[in-house]
């Protein structure tokens, strides 16, 4: 692959409605996007779904500009390579900084995807065209969710995400249930629990959820293989699966029965697939996770999803859900609760570049 240079761009938009979590309250979006440019002038676009705070995991925006900046460039700028599966072990020469690695990564399969003229599902081995999509509630109150829920059934979407925690579980859990019996609805604790809580978990065994996702600690698989044991609900790991030995590991102990692909989160496309393959071969479903991200991040998501065990609609919304107008060209749309997978060159969609400029805080070029 013969790079000319690549430009960062800081974005920043507010949010339409703040999201919240028991841990943070994310009310405007900062990220990174990766632009990528080859000799012959094609452009590769990757984003970096980091968050301003390190509140998910320990990475923000800063550290992955300075990874990008100072590490990961000039690694590019040292080395060949010749297909995007090489610059996982080129990164992989630096410690962690999952997010950092996988907006340059990311890009980088954008960039030989278009360079082959085929889209970057069929380079990943994709076999659909159409992925079902699922949205998530990130409301503060009961009241808000229960209207934000109808409002998302009647656009379509295929299944529902609540955040749920000790303070609140049964409460919305039982009244989400009772006003929608037959939703595919699932709850993700973003590690508000821990073992002491085993009986509140197992009550929510009565009401037929897909999963709960990330019960407990961020980095923990011995006591989610406990808890596993004693749940009827299959358990679903996010934060714990940061490598692919942590997803053989969680798989392995029992740790979970569904698994949580983020692309970001794990460090790159290939990782993402590696775990894919894997998880396929075990027979452990697979679904993907979003990051409240831009319409880049989310391209790469849909070209993911249409890998064969993606089989759970995931956190893949429409870009409209979050931002009152995208980056990209179209936009991520989701029709009766469907997404179309691109057929054209690499993430199938193009930058809005009067969008990327008014949104643009800050940006930088590096020339090869
Ligand atoms: O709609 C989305 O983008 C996913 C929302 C979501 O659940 C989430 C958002 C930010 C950080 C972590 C998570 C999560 O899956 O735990
Ligand atoms: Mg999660």
């Amino acid at each position: 692959m013969k790079i000319k240079g690549i430009k960062l761009y800081i974005i920043s938009m507010p949010l339409k409605l703040p999201f919240s979590t028991h841990l943070e309250t994310v009310s405007d979006r900062e990220s990174i996007i990766v632009e990528v440019t080859d000799v012959d002038g094609v452009k590769g676009y990757g984003e970096v779904v980091a968050f301003s705070s390190p509140w998910y995991t320990e990475e923000t925006v800063q550290t992955c500009y300075h990874m990008i900046r100072d590490f990961f460039i000039p690694l590019l700028q040292k080395s060949e390579i010749h297909h995007p599966s090489d610059a996982n072990a080129l990164f992989n020469k630096l410690k962690g900084n999952h997010m950092a690695k996988a907006g340059l990564e990311t890009a980088l399969w954008d960039l030989y995807a278009k360079g082959e003229g085929m889209s970057l599902s069929k380079l990943l081995g994709g076999t659909v065209s159409k992925i079902p999509s699922g949205v998530v509630v990130g409301a503060k109150t009961l009241k808000e969710s229960i209207e934000q829920i109808e409002q998302y059934l009647q656009s379509g979407y295929k299944r529902v995400k609540i955040k749920i925690g000790p303070e609140n579980d049964l409460q919305i859990v039982s009244e989400i249930r009772k006003r929608f019996p037959d939703l595919m609805l699932m709850a993700d604790a973003n590690s508000a629990y821990t073992l002491k809580d085993i009986n509140r978990l197992r009550a929510l065994d009565e009401y037929n959820l897909l999963m709960i996702e990330q019960p407990l600690q961020h980095d923990d698989i011995i006591n989610h293989a406990k808890l596993q044991s004693q749940l009827r609900t299959p358990i679903c790991l996010d934060e714990s699966i940061v490598t692919f030995d942590d997803a053989q590991n969680a798989v392995e102990l029992g740790s979970c029965r569904i698994i949580n692909i983020k692309i970001g989160r794990v460090g790159g496309l290939q990782t993402a697939k590696k775990i894919h393959d894997f998880c396929l071969e075990k027979d452990i479903p697979v679904w993907c996770g979003g990051m409240l991200e831009f319409g880049v991040s989310r391209a790469h998501n849909i070209a993911l999803a249409s890998l064969p065990n993606f089989t759970i609609p995931g956190d893949i919304s429409a870009s409209s859900r979050y931002w009152e107008e995208d980056i990209t060209l179209p936009e991520v749309e989701v029709t009766d609760g469907i997404i179309s997978v691109p057929v054209g060159p690499g993430i199938g969609f193009e930058i809005n570049e009067k969008r990327l400029k008014e949104v643009t805080i800050k940006e930088e070029v590096f020339l090869f």
